[in-house]
């Protein structure tokens, strides 16, 4: 955990709401009657290409208006409201950082922009938090992409907001430091701050936030606790491709299953057409247990996000 994680909670604690919010770009329509509540903690808005998540997280941040309906941090609105840009942070999607400054330099212009008191001191408590230390006086061309990140979530916080926004923080990271950022947007939860993240990686949001929001076609589809969701994405019809050690026998005996509609034998396994994930893939090893069968490979083949959000969409 980082070492923002000792640090005293934060007690202002703050909400951000779509009341019937839409936004249309000319004749495109955004974001459609979205009403949703973002409360303390980390929320992932998950969605995919062209759903309307940087459309949202701009309303939030008051860089847009919304065309219909209330956009509101802790009640106010946030379209031309300095009020609220004091308690809000907003880390852009794209990654436009001049590279010939450090991060010391560039988070400071930050704290100077907000006007703070003593940018000095308010420049380093960022670059802290996000344990830049050490590269803080070299240029940030020579960052890698998750400390040009990282320098960049340090200026959206220089102002300590309550609310921190992050569109697609995780692009282009590899592993490791994406789970440092995940352990930095953690530790800053657990002070009390509200952070809400978007991505169109269904593995992001499940490793980093218990509430999700799901935007399809600018409109929610669907929003709770990830086990929720999870459940709706795997109480649907799933198709499997199988390798096994018997891929003929296994297959015969599949077929007897109530969770099992279909079954193909192809050259490269089996094709199983499920009608509960969860049913069957619980019946799959028992079966397989049961006949001596070794399962080599059990795929998912239709299990890409688009899937996913189409059937949410439909139900
Ligand atoms: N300035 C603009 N003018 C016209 N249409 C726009 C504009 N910005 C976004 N759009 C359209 O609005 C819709 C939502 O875009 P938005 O960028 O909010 O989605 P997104 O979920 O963030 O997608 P991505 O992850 O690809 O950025 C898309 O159809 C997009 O093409």
């Amino acid at each position: 955990m980082t070492a923002i994680a000792t640090e005293p909670a934060k007690t202002n604690m703050s909400t951000v709401e779509l009341a019937g919010v839409s936004h249309w770009y000319g004749n495109v329509v955004a974001v459609n009657d979205v009403t949703l509540t973002i409360g303390p903690g980390v929320t992932g808005l998950l969605g995919p290409n062209g759903a309307g998540k940087t459309t949202v997280l701009h309303m939030m941040a008051g860089f847009l208006p919304p065309s219909q309906g209330t956009v509101t941090v802790n009640g106010r609105p946030s379209w031309r409201n300095p009020d609220v840009y004091k308690d809000l942070g907003l880390v852009t999607e794209r990654e436009s950082v001049p590279g010939f400054l450090t991060a010391w330099e560039f988070v400071l212009a930050s704290a100077k922009l907000h006007g703070l008191p003593d940018p000095a001191a308010a420049a380093a408590k960022a670059i802290g938090i996000v344990e830049m230390n050490d590269a803080k006086d070299r240029r940030i061309s020579t960052y890698s992409k998750g400390m040009r990140q990282r320098t960049r979530v340090a200026a959206a916080l220089v102002h300590d907001p309550a609310v921190l926004l992050l569109d697609e923080p995780f692009n282009g990271m590899d592993p490791r430091q994406r789970l440092h950022m995940m352990d930095l947007l953690h530790g800053m939860a657990s002070q009390g701050r509200t952070i809400l993240f978007s991505s169109h990686i269904l593995e992001e949001v499940e490793q980093l936030s218990g509430t999700v929001q799901v935007i399809v076609a600018g409109r929610l589809a669907a929003s709770g606790d990830y086990r929720h969701i999870r459940r709706l994405m795997t109480n649907r019809p799933h198709v499997f491709m199988i390798q096994s050690s018997d891929n003929r026998k296994l297959g015969a005996v599949l077929m007897e299953l109530d969770s099992v509609s279909g079954v193909e034998l192809e050259p490269t396994g089996l094709q199983v057409r499920a009608n509960d994930y969860g049913t069957f893939t619980r019946a799959l090893s028992k079966v397989a247990r049961d006949k001596d069968i070794r399962l080599t490979a059990v795929m998912p083949s239709d299990e890409s996000l688009e899937n996913v959000f189409s059937y949410l969409v439909a139900s």
